[in-house]
């Protein structure tokens, strides 16, 4: 950790900020997080007893993660219902303190939460907002302008930029209960970046939004990405964000890394197949069909092939030299069904366990 060049006098850091720009956003070392979770029984009894007996419970949230983060990096942070990422995400923006373990977010030690830090970074959650509830979003944006100390000319400046690549500029002044789920996360957008953070944590913000303001939100975080060249890590259950936001992904299952890299290698990895779905002006022969690829579905405008990806490329040729064959289009595997075959696969743990 020789990176953070500070030294520690009566709880102040000195220098607030680190002495050379990191070359990396964020590194984790060895992060792992246990809860304390108090046990109660059913029943007064119980409760009675929990008050002079209190039984703790350890829950592993995070074990023994590792890995970094170059800034500019978009990257998808992945994994089933209680994985792990949002602990993550917390002990990254310095919500928590690991419990054993190393995290640099921009050259800073997240969990002391130094002013400098909080001005590199911005956590969204999809699930919890920051607006204020009875007032309009330009409310909270004045007090986001305070807390972080913005100048007025930097601050009218990203203002006028949010609004209009975010087009709030009418949202923005109603009240935000009044606003639809769409509007709020695009204010709640506004409100995380006003103060230009250079490294972004995104918990699930696209959650419960229709198909058209996903793809909102997806472009405008692509945008921030290249208009500032800031760190993006994104956790979405929709594999549609990911694939399109996110050119490397890491995933977790358990608190453990299972896998760290290219989301296309991942699927590679997972399903070796490619799928050929073809339009008929007349029925295709089964059998003919069979020695190219394994039939997946097949009548008598319609057939679905599942081909190696390395016998794609004569596949298609084959089939497109066919009279009957009207269109052809190749694609991948859904990759939610991606995802669950590679979180059915045995672990390495697991697989070396007798
Ligand atoms: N405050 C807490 N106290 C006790 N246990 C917790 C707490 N927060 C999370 N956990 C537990 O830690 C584990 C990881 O939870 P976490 O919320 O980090 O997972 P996640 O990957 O974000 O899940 P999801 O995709 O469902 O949001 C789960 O077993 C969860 O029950």
């Amino acid at each position: 950790m020789g990176r953070v060049s500070q030294i520690q006098v009566a709880g102040f850091c000195y220098p607030p900020v680190p002495l050379m720009a990191p070359a990396q956003s964020v590194v984790v070392k060895g992060l792992s997080k246990v809860y304390q979770v108090h046990e109660r029984g059913a029943g007064l009894t119980a409760s009675l007893r929990s008050l002079f007996h209190r039984r703790y419970r350890a829950v592993q949230a995070v074990q023994d993660l590792s890995f970094s983060i170059a800034p500019g990096e978009r990257v998808g942070f992945l994994g089933p219902n209680g994985a792990g990422k949002t602990t993550t995400l917390k002990v990254l923006s310095g919500l928590l303190h690991p419990t054993e373990g190393e995290v640099l977010v921009s050259g800073f030690v997240p969990q002391r939460r130094q002013v400098e830090f909080l001005k590199q970074i911005t956590l969204v959650m999809g699930q919890k907002q920051q607006l204020l509830w009875d007032l309009p979003p330009v409310e909270t944006f004045a007090l986001n302008r305070a807390i972080y100390d913005i100048e007025e000319r930097t601050f009218k400046q990203t203002l006028d930029e949010l609004t209009t690549l975010l087009d709030i500029g009418t949202i923005a002044q109603k009240p935000t209960r009044q606003l639809s789920l769409g509007e709020r996360m695009k204010c709640e957008l506004a409100a995380a970046l006003l103060h230009r953070p250079q490294v972004l944590f995104l918990d699930e913000p696209t959650i419960g939004l229709d198909v058209s303001m996903q793809l909102t939100v997806r472009e405008f975080i692509h945008s921030y990405n290249e208009r500032h060249g800031a760190t993006v890590i994104l956790t979405s259950h929709y594999m549609d964000d990911v694939a399109a936001l996110c050119p490397r992904v890491i995933v977790i299952d358990h608190g453990r890394l299972r896998y760290d890299g290219s989301l296309p290698d991942l699927v590679r990895s997972v399903n070796p197949h490619k799928q050929i779905a073809l339009r008929t002006s007349a029925p295709l022969d089964r059998a003919a069909l069979e020695r190219v690829g394994a039939v997946v579905a097949l009548d008598a405008a319609r057939a679905v092939l599942q081909v190696p990806r390395a016998a794609l490329h004569e596949a298609v040729a084959h089939l497109l030299g066919r009279p009957e064959v009207t269109d052809l289009t190749v694609e991948d595997p859904p990759l939610e069904e991606v995802m669950r075959a590679f979180f059915a696969r045995p672990t390495a743990e697991q697989e070396a366990a007798p």
